[in-house]
């Protein structure tokens, strides 16, 4: 049987060979993954293919290594023995509801929810990635009771104009723009919270984001998404033979940016500035904002499908408070606590807080 952690770990060490071309250099990296404890042998070059490491053609296959391994394909691993270690890891959220409210019993549950993913399914269109109706009626009733913040890699306008509820906060391109409930409908929100660490580096990604857009011209499929504070690149739609070439103009645009650096999603390569800040930062200034930066009395619950995650999941376990969930059929490495399988699960686990919460009010 092989290990479901084996696996994901060397095409980990694909994507990080490949984004570096060959320097094992972290600073280039979110922090999160290059220090995760369970990552800590993913950057050792003692375990890279040397035939990555000769640069040239071999370069590019691991480029195309790393973006296939972006977003695995349905597999086996969906439901054999490997599912199977790795639900016993990181338990159905749903089958131990029980188990996340009475770590909720005296506390302020708070919601970070990801977006697409998480609360949209994956489609091929990034325009289309619609919320079904009945996703953002549970949305809304976990913001009566709960703080709730989107937290995603999309510009906070679009994000917000996908899920169009004014009461939640907002955290958009990776977490790089912060805004409090622009209406205070339902929940003690904060309207004044306003965030943008990389606000100067604005010009700069709108000249990338034009320069991008010339340079990717020609490869069939490919798309760059201004996000803001960040870039996407997107490839789901390009054929896997012209993944090398998009990867190798990425790069070249990137090196006369050096304070840019490039991370990987679900099928998008993502361009942002080396600023430390992510979506674990994020998080933390939310529930600083909040007024939960040192309490006790707190349970940030966290649900996500990406890489991006990560940061954020990272930060609830050194917190030693809350959950982290990940939205995944597949096995996956992660710092996430508990796993559903898809946003319909995340709709029912949503559902399933406010009915607890309502039950809770009931019997007080
Ligand atoms: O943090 P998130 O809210 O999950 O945003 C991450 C990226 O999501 C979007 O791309 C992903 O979803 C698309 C629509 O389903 C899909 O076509 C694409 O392949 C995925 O990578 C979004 O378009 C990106 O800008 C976000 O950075």
């Amino acid at each position: 049987m092989t290990n479901p952690n084996a696996v994901i770990s060397d095409t980990q060490s694909a994507i990080a060979m490949a984004i570096t071309g060959g320097v094992n250099n972290s600073s280039l990296f979110s922090p999160s993954i290059a220090n995760s404890p369970y990552n800590i042998n993913l950057f050792s070059r003692n375990k890279f293919p040397k035939s990555i490491e000769n640069g040239g053609m071999a370069k590019n296959v691991a480029w195309v290594d790393a973006m296939r391994a972006s977003s695995p394909t349905r597999n086996h691993s969906e439901d054999g023995e490997e599912k199977k270690g790795w639900m016993v890891k990181h338990p159905s959220a749903l089958g131990v509801f029980e188990e996340i409210m009475s770590a909720a019993k005296m506390k302020q549950v708070v919601i970070f929810l990801d977006y697409d993913g998480t609360l949209s399914p994956i489609v091929e269109n990034p325009e289309q990635a619609y919320m079904a109706p009945e996703m953002r009626e549970a949305v809304k009733n976990v913001a009566k009771y709960f703080p709730t913040a989107i937290v995603s890699g999309r510009c906070r306008a679009k994000v917000y104009n996908f899920v169009r509820l004014s009461e939640l906060y907002y955290a958009g391109s990776h977490g790089m723009d912060i805004k409090g409930p622009s209406s205070r409908k339902h929940q003690k929100g904060n309207q004044n919270v306003l965030c943008q660490p990389a606000k100067e580096f604005l010009p700069m990604m709108t000249e990338v984001h034009e320069i991008l857009l010339e340079k990717i011209k020609g490869i069939d499929g490919a798309s760059v998404e201004n996000n803001k504070f960040c870039l996407s690149v997107h490839f789901r739609c390009v054929e896997e033979e012209n993944w090398g070439d998009l990867a190798d103009r990425v790069k070249g645009v990137l090196k006369d940016y050096p304070k840019l650096r490039l991370t990987q999603g679900r099928k998008v390569l993502e361009i942002r500035p080396t600023i430390k800040w992510d979506k674990g930062k994020a998080i933390e200034f939310l529930l600083e904002s909040l007024g939960y930066g040192n309490s006790k009395d707190v349970l940030p619950i966290y649900i996500g499908d990406d890489r991006t995650d990560e940061d954020a999941f990272k930060v609830l376990r050194k917190r030693g408070q809350g959950f982290g969930i990940l939205v995944s059929k597949i096995p996956k490495e992660t710092q996430a606590v508990y796993s559903l399988q898809e946003p319909s699960e995340v709709m029912y686990f949503l559902q399933r807080l406010v009915a607890w919460k309502r039950a809770v009010a009931r019997n007080h």
